[in-house]
């Protein structure tokens, strides 16, 4: 086990930069998402620490050792690195012991007891061994790619949107299993995802890449609630964003006087509040501000509103939990903010 240290990575594909000075630490035994669009270069990164992809520049090193430095790069074979991929990753004519056993020296292949501990470790029934992958669901294949991953233990491991091609309840029964089992052997581990919730709701930490930068690096708490920037903020979840002017540690903006987290910022500002710091009232409010109802999306668990501030403000999302009751469309209601909004530059 062993922590992982990236240092001003840089990678261009014909002269157009993918990597542009990633610095990343992931420490040890820890799980890091990292979060970010499609084509922002997650899975170059990932290549570029397992070792098939060299780097144009930068440092990667596991614990003290210097796997990739500039005319020096350790092979993908000697870095003891576990690749889960997004699917597929299975060997179809191969039983679950031979894939899970694969990469193992020829003297280890034979210990039953070291597959039977790594189903166990990724929560897979022992019955399981003999199966064909076409004989798993998807999400026990995926089990069955860590435990393959893990089976040499690896210094790291690296996860390549590992729970995408799974349909919604399968995915969720998995991720628990496969943050479980990581745990459990104490791995420091990398995810790729493009899925905030599953990053903020998975990993220790999460950095938000964006065209080839690590634009943020912070725990899941620290990343929704304190987004570095407004593109952060709304690629983390619903925001709502609104013009404000800043003094004396209040916002002055469509939704009324809001507290703000950073007291120093002063004058024109743009604030971000989540959905659900808005209160929704039926009754008058003494800071409530009126809003009509125009939509409503109801989740189950929860139900997101959009609202028109009145006479003719923006547009706002409140997020409210299930058995709250909910205002009919058209009806008019008073909005109050709970906590603390949180201050950018205004837009110019
Ligand atoms: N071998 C390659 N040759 C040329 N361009 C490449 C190569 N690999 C990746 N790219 C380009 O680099 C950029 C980043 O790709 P990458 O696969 O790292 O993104 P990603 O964030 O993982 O995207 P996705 O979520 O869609 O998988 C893309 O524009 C892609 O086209």
């Amino acid at each position: 086990m062993t922590a992982l240290t990236i240092t001003g990575v840089t990678k261009s594909y014909g002269g157009t930069p993918v990597l542009q000075g990633v610095d990343l630490h992931v420490p040890q035994g820890s799980l890091t998402a990292v979060l970010g669009p499609s084509g922002c270069g997650k899975t170059t990164l990932l290549r570029v620490i397992a070792g098939f992809a060299d780097p144009d520049g930068g440092t990667v090193a596991f614990g003290n050792e210097i796997v990739f430095r500039p005319g020096r790069s350790t092979k993908a074979q000697h870095r003891k690195v576990g690749y889960v991929p997004q699917e597929g990753a299975l060997f179809p004519h191969l039983t679950v012991t031979a894939n899970i056993t694969f990469g193992l020296p020829r003297t280890q292949r034979k210990q039953g007891s070291r597959v039977a501990e790594l189903l166990e470790l990724v929560g897979l029934a022992a019955e399981l061994s003999d199966r064909y992958p076409y004989e798993l669901s998807g999400g026990q294949q995926q089990r069955v790619a860590l435990a393959r991953a893990l089976a040499p233990r690896p210094a790291v491991v690296l996860l390549d949107e590992p729970f995408s091609a799974l349909d919604a309840g399968l995915r969720e029964a998995t991720r628990r299993g496969v943050t479980r089992a990581l745990r459990a052997a104490g791995t420091t581990a990398v995810l790729v995802t493009h899925d905030q919730a599953e990053a903020l709701s998975l990993a220790d930490q999460v950095g938000v890449m964006r065209q080839g930068r690590l634009v943020q690096l912070d725990t899941p708490a620290t990343v929704y609630s304190q987004p570095r920037d407004v593109d952060v903020a709304g690629f983390v979840g619903e925001a709502v964003l609104l013009p404000a002017t800043i003094h004396d540690g209040q916002a002055w903006c469509a939704l009324g006087t809001i507290p703000v987290t950073d007291s120093e910022h002063r004058g024109d500002a743009q604030v971000l509040i989540r959905p659900e710091q808005l209160r929704i009232h039926t009754t008058d409010r003494p800071n409530g501000v009126t809003a009509r109802v125009r939509e409503i999306n109801y989740y189950g668990h929860d139900a997101t509103i959009r609202l028109d501030l009145l006479p003719e403000g923006p547009s706002v999302v409140a997020r409210v939990v299930a058995g709250q009751r909910l205002p009919g469309p058209h009806t008019d209601v008073q909005l109050t903010v709970s906590g603390n909004a949180v201050t950018y530059p205004a837009t110019r």
